[in-house]
């Protein structure tokens, strides 16, 4: 296969954006009005408005030309027949196997088969203690569950739990092991009425069994024994095995399987938090969502495919315009989860440097992924992006209804997203910015100098996605819509977007510093690191700093 940068679309993308780099948005907007139509979608209760994107018809035609020379559409089939496309680890890639309805068997196994009877089970488990069924977990009636988990065993459920209206117990989401964070969760609940999830894929993570080790005491403690501590304990894994070592017993154990990612898992067991928070319907409904998006992405033509899109997009900016980030910016409260969760999707996925053969790449991956409330942001960050140094294209998204809420505050939300990215894409030239100015009544040398500070350049790109309205369906969309997107593009990049070595050396090191600041090994680092681990120690055997 052609390298990237060799491919016939790439070339004519290259020659394409030279002749077109420097058009204005908004002279499109006045040649071509109808493109706002011709540049939306309306897949699975998400309108997408990508017209304010700095394309034409001609760009669209381009990439989604190297969409089909880099075999997007094989790779796509794969990914969904369960071949094992993750390379490096030799495992099939499987997370929409669990909101399939389709019948599927991977080397013999049935995958299908298994997915239900693990989600039977999480169902009957979470909904006994829904209802408050004496002994399901424990002796009392569980009012709060406390998810042990880091990475893509908690951004997952606490996104879709903070996006959702929970039904069930209160849930608490423990990452950092950093102790004031265990005790701020642990010092507010009573132990008789908390039922403790260790989310863990591998089991081995060391921020994760640290705070179970801790939580486990607390129990223990107020309950008076190990016994009934763990009776109020289950564990979510991959690795049966390591948590059965740690105490748990089979029928405290959910499961699921290698080829889900960690960052894709939030369909497994790892959703059990969901579940319990939002009841066993409502979480078939999200999967009924993610279907909905699995089935546009594998069916519609690549024009028209919502995912291909913005991933192509994504490329566009990445690849020729050489933006280093995207952001991202929710305008309803209850999606302000999705940014550190699509940022560990898409950082950790295509965070790469070199092909799925190994080979270093000579061209720009995985952009960095930020961003936060929009319209916290308007009143923090965004200065930067309307009048930076820094070019950052952005996804707004939005809900359209919003039952209950007060019609006048909506308006306000949704009045600011239309604004900014209006005024992304418009700008405010010095001419016109000049003849406000003066019109205001300022002499000639006021408007000169204040018109050189507040002239916007514009031509800043965005995507607006609508959701019709925030529920369980649209919320498994948005999610699905992500992943794929992220899929494309290491297609795009030849990369392998289900591992994630980058990870592996900071955790090695940091066991190996453990080991020194517990004094059960000597200490041997850079100079650097060595001076700091020494300044940390002195914790231990404190002497005073200064005077
Ligand atoms: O679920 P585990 O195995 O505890 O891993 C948690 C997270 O840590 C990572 O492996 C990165 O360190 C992520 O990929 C993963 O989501």
């Amino acid at each position: 296969m052609k390298t990237l940068d060799k491919t016939d679309a790439w070339v004519s993308l290259q020659a394409h954006f030279n002749e077109t780099h420097a058009t204005h948005m908004r002279d499109l907007f006045v040649t071509d009005p109808g493109r706002s139509k011709r540049f939306s979608l309306d897949v699975a209760g998400i309108f997408c408005d990508y017209s304010k994107n700095r394309i034409n018809d001609t760009t669209r035609e381009l990439l989604v030309q190297l969409a089909r020379e880099r075999g997007v559409e094989a790779r796509r089939d794969a990914m969904f027949s369960g071949a094992p496309i993750n390379r490096t680890e030799g495992r099939s890639v499987l997370h929409t196997a669990l909101r399939s309805k389709e019948a599927l068997s991977v080397m013999g196994v049935d995958v299908a088969a298994a997915v239900v009877r693990e989600k039977n089970r999480m169902a009957a488990f979470s909904e006994a203690v829904r209802n408050g069924v004496p002994g399901v977990a424990g002796k009392g009636m569980i009012r709060d569950v406390i998810n042990i988990g880091i990475g893509g065993s908690d951004l997952g459920p606490k996104m879709v739990t903070q996006a959702l209206p929970v039904t069930g117990p209160r849930l608490h989401f423990l990452s950092n092991p950093d102790s004031n964070a265990v005790h701020r969760i642990l010092e507010k609940l009573c132990a008789e009425e908390t039922l403790v999830i260790v989310s863990s894929k591998t089991f081995t993570t060391q921020e994760s069994l640290t705070n179970f080790h801790t939580v486990k005491q607390w129990l223990s403690e107020f309950l008076g024994s190990e016994r009934d501590a763990m009776a109020q304990c289950v564990a979510v894994t991959a690795n049966p095995a390591a948590a059965a070592a740690l105490g748990f017993a089979e029928e405290r154990t959910f499961v699921f399987w290698n080829w889900v990612g960690g960052r894709y898992s939030l369909w497994s067991a790892i959703g059990l938090p969901i579940m319990l928070a939002i009841g066993a319907d409502q979480f078939e409904l999200l999967l009924d969502g993610a279907r909905a998006m699995d089935q546009h992405f594998r069916h519609a033509a690549l024009e028209e495919n919502m995912p291909v899109l913005l991933a192509l997009l994504g490329i566009w900016y990445r690849n020729f315009h050489h933006a280093p980030s995207h952001m991202i910016a929710p305008y309803d409260a209850r999606l302000g989860e999705v940014v550190p969760y699509v940022q560990q999707l898409d950082m950790e996925s295509n965070g790469k440097r070199v092909d799925i053969r190994g080979n270093e790449l000579g061209y720009g991956t995985g952009p960095l992924i930020w961003g936060g409330l929009g319209i916290n942001g308007q009143h923090a960050y965004f200065q930067l992006l309307h009048q930076g140094t820094h070019w950052i294209p952005v996804d707004f998204i939005g809900v359209m209804h919003s039952p209950g809420s007060i019609t006048e505050h909506q308006w306000v939300v949704h009045a600011n997203m239309l604004a900014q990215a209006e005024a992304l894409m418009l700008g405010r030239s010095t001419a016109q910015t000049y003849r406000e100015l003066r019109t205001a009544g300022l002499s000639l040398e006021r408007s000169e100098y204040l018109a050189r500070h507040r002239t916007f350049p514009g031509n800043i790109p965005s995507t607006t996605l609508l959701l019709d309205t925030l529920t369980p369906r649209t919320l498994g969309a948005l999610i699905a819509l992500y992943e794929h997107k992220v899929f494309v593009q290491g297609v795009i990049w030849d990369i392998n977007s289900f591992d994630q070595c980058g990870v592996e050396l900071g955790k090695q090191l940091s066991t190996d510093i453990f080991a020194e600041l517990a004094g059960a090994a000597p200490v041997v680092h850079d100079a650097s690191t060595t001076a700091l681990i020494a300044r940390i120690k002195r914790f231990d055997n404190p002497e005073p700093t200064h005077s």
